[in-house]
């Protein structure tokens, strides 16, 4: 902390958790590059921008809370992530992160392919003109009408994910008179290092096939007799938010080990393996998140060594970045209502949106930045929470965050890194009307989530 910008020391500071933030920023009028995308500024009149729009236009123009997604970086990193791979390997975007037609559209011209989790999602993803092969479909109980739809449109992949899909799946494209292109996703017993409810490749949990007790090659026996299926390959998905790559090294080392008992026991080398998405972002500054071509390199060196060793043709990979691509490309924007200081505890600074655009912090303890961005302050740096407007005391935005003691109603509070799982996981709780995304490119904002209206809500209940 620079004593000189703030003389009276931190507000509130004491009362820190032990191991959380460090202490107040040197500067609170700075923003990290690591969680704010690519074109946000400060501008010398001290309001933020980004694409070149300053957020004070860009809240009365399109109104706040709002999320604004930041093109050139969501673009930039779709080309990082393809390049980084290269042409031999498939990246798969992960829907689920936030989907709309536009993101599908700039997915399609730059080259990635499309992981779908629900008829909505296929829905969207073909609307807006991806390719059918290039979408996976992905679902641990996938019903028989986004079974069919997928196989009629003539998706490139589906994941199998139990034994009764497997059956489903042959059943509904014999009857299409289809062979279709899927993989197995199989769970590979390893403990993520994330929070427990996004881990998803320790064997107790409702994904995949286990490796454990042969379920997996007992999975695969079943695939290569059904006439319906070509199976084409493994898939495994560890979970998300991770940063260590032992995990995904175990998981490729597991896969391969599979693959290599299917070519024993079948005489099949099949030719795809899937590693999954996963990757963690930098969501405050004590985050340290590996580019996609670090992420490249460990993962095709795994794999190949693991196949050389086994003496099996290196498989296609495929990878499935949702949160790595979309994450760092979109802050919200909101607006501050109340300011209340808890004398000796915190301030609360209740803001326009909350919960209903961001469960992470209530669902996973997730850690969230914000900074003041409609002008700057020298004011002390004072302990605060960011709480949204609902009737709930888990309404937590930002658990712990220093701001300008002078933060006051009618500031606009941005939060960067809201690009992946806040809009897709929204609701409209207290009949909440979800905030909508703006693009923001070279200058000019365009609306491609509108807000919901109260007549959307009116026109929902029928009475
Ligand atoms: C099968 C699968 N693939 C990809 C992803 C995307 O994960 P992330 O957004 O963490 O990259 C998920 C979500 O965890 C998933 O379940
Ligand atoms: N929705 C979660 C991640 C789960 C990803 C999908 N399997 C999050 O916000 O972190």
């Amino acid at each position: 902390m620079s004593r000189s910008a703030h003389p009276a020391g931190p507000r509130h500071a004491d009362v820190l958790p032990e191991g959380h933030y460090a202490g107040p920023p040197a500067d609170l009028n700075s923003l990290d590059a690591r969680v704010w995308s690519r074109t946000v500024r400060r501008d010398a009149d001290g309001v933020v921008t980004v694409g070149g729009l300053d957020v004070k236009t860009l809240a009365e123009e399109f109104g706040t809370p709002a999320y604004f997604l930041d093109e050139e970086d969501f673009r930039a990193r779709c080309r990082a992530w393809r390049e980084a791979f290269g042409t031999g390997a498939d990246v798969y975007y992960a829907g689920k992160a936030f989907l709309s037609r536009a993101v599908v559209r700039w997915l399609t011209e730059e080259g990635l392919n499309l992981d779908v989790c629900s008829g909505g999602e296929l829905v969207t993803a073909l609307d807006a003109g991806m390719p059918a092969e290039r979408i996976a479909l992905h679902g641990n109980n996938k019903s028989t009408e986004e079974i069919t739809r997928a196989v009629e449109a003539g998706v490139g992949r589906i994941v199998l994910d139990s034994f009764q899909e497997i059956a489903r799946v042959a059943h509904i494209a014999q009857r299409l008179g289809r062979r279709q292109q899927v993989q197995i996703r199989v769970t590979v017993g390893v403990e993520a290092h994330t929070h427990e409810f996004i881990a998803t490749a320790h064997e107790d949990q409702k994904f995949g096939i286990a490796l454990a007790g042969g379920q997996a090659a007992e999975a695969v026996r079943r695939a290569l007799t059904l006439d319906g299926l070509e199976l084409t390959g493994i898939h495994s998905h560890i979970g998300s938010q991770i940063f260590d790559m032992a995990g995904f090294e175990v998981s490729a080392r597991r896969v391969v080990q599979l693959l290599t008992e299917v070519r024993d026991e079948h005489g099949v080398e099949l030719p795809e393996i899937d590693l999954g998405g996963g990757l963690g972002i930098a969501y405050t500054s004590d985050d340290d998140p590996r580019e996609p071509h670090e992420i490249a390199k460990a993962l095709g060196e795994i794999v190949t060594k693991e196949c050389e060793a086994a003496g099996l043709s290196v498989p296609r990979i495929s990878v499935e970045p949702g949160r790595a691509i979309v994450g760092p490309t979109a802050f919200t924007l909101y607006e501050v209502g109340t300011v209340k200081e808890l004398e000796g505890l915190r301030t609360y600074v209740s803001v326009d949106g909350g919960m209903s655009d961001n469960i992470r912090t209530a669902l996973y303890d997730a850690e969230y930045t914000v900074a003041l961005v409609s002008r700057t302050s020298d004011a002390e740096p004072m302990l605060s929470r960011v709480v949204g407007k609902h009737c709930e005391s888990g309404d937590i935005i930002v658990r712990d965050a220093f701001l300008p003691s002078d933060v006051a109603p009618g500031d606009l509070l941005a939060v960067p890194a809201t690009g992946a799982y806040c809009r897709s996981m929204a609701s409209n709780y207290n009949h909440a009307l979800r905030p909508p995304v703006v693009a923001v490119a070279e200058g000019s904002g365009r609306v491609i989530v509108r807000r919901e209206t109260e007549e959307d809500l009116l026109r929902l209940d029928v009475g």
